[in-house]
């Protein structure tokens, strides 16, 4: 009876708090209506018009006719309103760029205009409100963690000191495949996934951290991370109605605070950890076991503000390093292997490089790496077709400005759809063939790289906000690729074909995990071991 009581009340209770949500967005929405409608009014006459665009329903916008799979939708309206259009979400203005050219002006001719990210509710939580380098605002804290980051952490130097932790852990995956999965279906992603946090936790924690508490904080994370990278992809209605924030709606804004204070947890443990190791015991000089947080921390010590970080920065460049550097290096590794598995041929090929530059009684090593060029082909095909970021995180114009001769207003949010470029056939020879054949590098002058000077690919962005991790990144990939590609052969489980659907989100993912059975390729079975 209480139970019944309460369970009325409750729902009267919901009744009443959906009521006053539909009120409140009603009233938001139209309080913007008015706004836009006022402003509309009092345009400057010789301002270049907005972009073309879709109608859609007052005060909503296009809002109600957006898919889940955004990048193939934006492609579409590109095919009918053009390489630059405008979509009015809510009270924001979405602005969709589709083509090379116009793409060079947003991140080259009007690079620092753009250099401005536009942050969701998630976002700001999750980054220290913008204190990081993913999300942090254009500024001298932003560069200053760039810096940090580019120049000194992920230095050569400093990336060919820790290859030995980054080995440890792909060799551990080796035998752990070799010792419990060998003639078994394995889920592809996933073994990518934990063997990539766990090389990017051992890097950032060093040799200090042992035994128990690494592969704790390494599982601890892996739940996190994946969490973290869902509700940064939840669509929230506070961002389309920023008035609306304050009531936290949808949980969004709560969830993302308490998967903040997990990562809090781990980061303050490892900060203590670090700074007792450097007070009671001997403090590893070399790179081999001095990990990413060691280095920031002596960092601090040498009192040099051009690359002195805050706490809180440490612990937002930190979340940055596993969040933005983990799930995008394992889902390419899922899409190159997906299209491998495809293609038997293109792996037929990778595995005789592998064979004549590695041999068939050593494991891959950091380097052979540079030799490996059709591997190297083959990620950057892969790259091209599935880029993980294919629509890049938003930028937001910091003044109002023109692009391709439309008005951008100030504000606005603005999409570069990488994955419609890298797929439109007037940019691309055939361009939904797999043939990476065509990033053979024939020409040294004229070939691609990652660095985004060629606007027609740009899997790790281009401009001011490109990854700050590529370095990192493509040793990553490779080794990983390489190990997995040498140490094993690889096949489909009977009756089943690879599905090369993708689905949007932080990072584009395959709609079907990718499951394939590992068999024995080294004939020395103690390389395994
Ligand atoms: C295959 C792996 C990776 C891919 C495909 C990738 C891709 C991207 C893309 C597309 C962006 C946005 C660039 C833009 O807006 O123009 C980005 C930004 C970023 N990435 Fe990566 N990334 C990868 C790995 C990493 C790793 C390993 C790290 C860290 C060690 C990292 C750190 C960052 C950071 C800090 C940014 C923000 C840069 C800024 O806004 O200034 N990424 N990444």
């Amino acid at each position: 009876m209480r139970s019944s009581m309460w369970d009325a009340s409750s729902e009267k209770h919901e009744n009443l708090k959906e009521a006053v949500t539909i009120f409140l967005i009603i009233m938001a929405a139209i309080s913007f209506w008015f706004l836009r409608t006022w402003n509309k009014h009092s345009r400057n006459p010789e301002q270049a018009p907005l972009p073309p665009g879709p109608n859609g329903v007052p005060l909503l916008g296009y809002l109600p006719f957006l898919g889940t799979n955004l990048h193939h939708q934006f492609t579409d309206l590109s095919r009918v309103y053009g390489p630059i259009y405008k979509l009015q979400l809510g009270t924001k203005l979405a602005i969709v760029v589709s083509s090379p050219s116009l793409v060079k002006e947003v991140v080259r001719d009007q690079d620092t205009i753009f250099a401005y990210r536009d942050l969701t509710v998630a976002a700001r939580i999750l980054s220290y409100g913008g204190s990081d380098i993913v999300f942090g605002t254009y500024g001298p804290d932003w560069r200053r963690m760039r810096k940090v980051l580019v120049s000194q952490m992920l230095s050569k130097t400093n990336l060919d000191g820790c290859y030995a932790l980054r080995k440890e852990e792909v060799v551990k995956s080796i035998s752990h495949i070799f010792s419990e999965k060998i003639g078994t279906p394995i889920d592809l992603g996933q073994c990518a996934f934990s063997t990539t946090i766990n090389t990017t936790m051992r890097m950032l924690w060093g040799g200090t951290l042992q035994g128990e508490k690494k592969s704790d904080a390494g599982s601890e994370f892996r739940k996190v991370v994946e969490e973290m990278i869902e509700l940064l992809e939840k669509p929230n209605v506070s961002d389309f109605f920023p008035a609306l924030a304050r009531f936290d709606i949808q949980g969004i804004g709560s969830q993302a605070k308490k998967l903040l204070s997990v990562t809090e947890k781990i980061f303050d443990s490892a900060i203590e950890a670090q700074i007792n190791k450097a007070q009671n015991e001997r403090v590893p000089q070399n790179h081999e076991e001095k990990g990413f947080l060691q280095f920031l921390l002596e960092n601090n010590n040498h009192q040099d503000s051009a690359t002195t970080l805050t706490i809180q920065q440490m612990k937002a460049l930190l979340m940055d390093i596993v969040v933005g550097g983990t799930d995008t290096t394992a889902i390419t590794v899922e899409w190159v292997m997906s299209e491998l598995l495809q293609h038997p041929d293109e792996m037929r090929k990778v595995q005789e490089e592998l064979t004549e530059i590695v041999g068939m009684d050593h494991l891959v090593e950091d380097f052979h790496l540079p030799k490996l060029h059709y591997l190297d082909a083959v990620i950057k095909e892969t790259s091209r077709l599935h880029p993980a970021g294919s629509l890049l995180p938003p930028r937001c114009p910091s003044q109002s400005t023109t692009v391709g001769g439309y008005h951008i207003p100030k504000g606005s949010r603005v999409f570069l759809n990488v994955w419609s470029i890298h797929r439109n056939p007037s940019v691309w020879d055939n361009p939904l063939e797999f043939r990476p054949g065509r990033f053979l590098n024939t020409d040294p002058n004229n070939s691609f790289d990652y660095l985004g000077n060629k606007f027609q690919y740009l899997p790790f962005g281009s401009g001011r906000r490109i990854c700050a991790g590529i370095p990192l990144a493509e040793r990553m990939l490779i080794y990983l690729l390489a190990s997995f590609l040498h140490s094993f052969e690889w096949r489909l489980p009977e009756d089943t074909e690879v599905d090369l659907s993708d689905k949007f989100g932080f990072v584009t993912k395959k709609v079907t995990p990718l499951i394939a059975i590992p068999t024995l390729r080294l004939t020395k079975l103690e390389l395994y071991a």
